[in-house]
């Protein structure tokens, strides 16, 4: 890699919006226990892209101000929209290797080209029929909760063919309650510590998830027969929050990721950013009733980060 490759140079186009319909659906390739997801119907394939490139062919354009080799990021914004027409899969890392092969193809100048992606979810409704309620097919409805996210790092191989050097997949903003079995307590008490131990705190928690595949062509081909859907990860992961009595989201959010790889065995690795994002009480009894009241908690909120690969599993305990 050369001097210019080295250091910090980049340009590209954020918030790209993207909506296609009648993409064909994607199925769950597996059944698992965790989950009901059988598949995505695809009638609104809606993605949020952030394209970003880089290579040495641009320096001059922030050195001297020459830009006969800039591409303009309103032509990336173009390029990318254009290209869904032309997409042939069914998934949204599938788009992103596409369009950034297609970019590298069509551009010399660009020697990488890093892409990332929300899905923006469009629900199925309900509507009546005569055998009681169908999906409509035609009304969908849009989606403010948790969405699958892509990315995929495209640089040249040795003749400059589009190599894909880093692909994850992925799920955001995921926020979970568990309104009892939670503990939190065996914690470091010293002249700093005001918390008190909780043996039955609700637990609100905020997730992003996301993993890489041991071969990511799995991911990635057109037909993608061993691709995992971020709703099968999410499953998983409500599962084990269900079934664990938690004793603190690290552990959690352990036990979260090696269920994933044990369930998964071609995926290599699930990263975790995880939030407490746990309601502060407000009135402890209400009489004849298990409730209690609740609201927003203070800020600061405190956060956690975990790594998990197949070496993690081998030793994890399996409950
Ligand atoms: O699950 C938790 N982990 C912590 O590290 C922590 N710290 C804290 O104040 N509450 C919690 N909860």
């Amino acid at each position: 890699m050369s001097a210019a490759e080295d250091r910090t140079l980049y340009y590209g186009k954020d918030d790209v919006y993207i909506y296609r319909t009648f993409v064909p659906p994607l199925y769950a390739s597996s059944q698992i226990p965790e989950s009901p997801f059988v598949r995505r119907s695809n009638v609104v394939f809606g993605v949020n892209v952030r394209v970003c490139v880089g290579g040495e062919a641009f320096l001059p354009s922030f050195t001297e101000g020459d830009n006969s080799m800039v591409v303009a990021t309103d032509s990336m914004k173009n390029f990318l929209q254009r290209h869904m027409a032309t997409y042939q899969g069914i998934t949204i890392d599938g788009f992103l290797s596409f369009v950034g092969e297609r970019l590298l193809t069509t551009y010399p100048q660009m020697s990488w080209v890093e892409l990332y992606a929300t899905q923006v979810p469009f629900d199925p409704v309900d509507v009546p029929s005569p055998n009681g309620f169908t999906e409509s097919g035609l009304v969908f409805r849009r989606s403010r909760n948790e969405c699958a996210t892509a990315s995929v790092k495209m640089v040249r191989g040795e003749r400059g063919e589009p190599v894909v050097v880093d692909h994850w997949s992925g799920i955001t903003d995921l926020q979970l309650i568990k309104v009892v079995g939670n503990s939190f307590v065996g914690f470091v008490r010293d002249e700093y510590t005001t918390l008190p131990e909780d043996p039955n705190r609700p637990l609100f928690v905020f997730l992003n998830m996301r993993w890489r595949y041991n071969n990511p062509a799995d991911a990635l081909l057109p037909d993608p027969t061993a691709y995992v859907p971020a709703e099968q990860i999410r499953d998983i992961a409500c599962t084990v929050f269900h079934e664990t009595a938690t004793v603190s989201i690290q552990n959690l959010i352990y036990r979260i990721g090696c269920a994933v790889l044990r369930r998964f065995p071609h995926l290599a690795e699930i990263r975790f950013e995880s939030q407490n994002r746990t309601w502060d009480t407000v009135v402890e009894s209400i009489p004849e009733s298990p409730g209690k009241v609740y609201t927003e908690p203070r800020p600061p909120y405190g956060f956690q980060g975990l790594s998990i690969t197949r070496e993690d599993v081998v030793s994890a305990p399996s409950a």
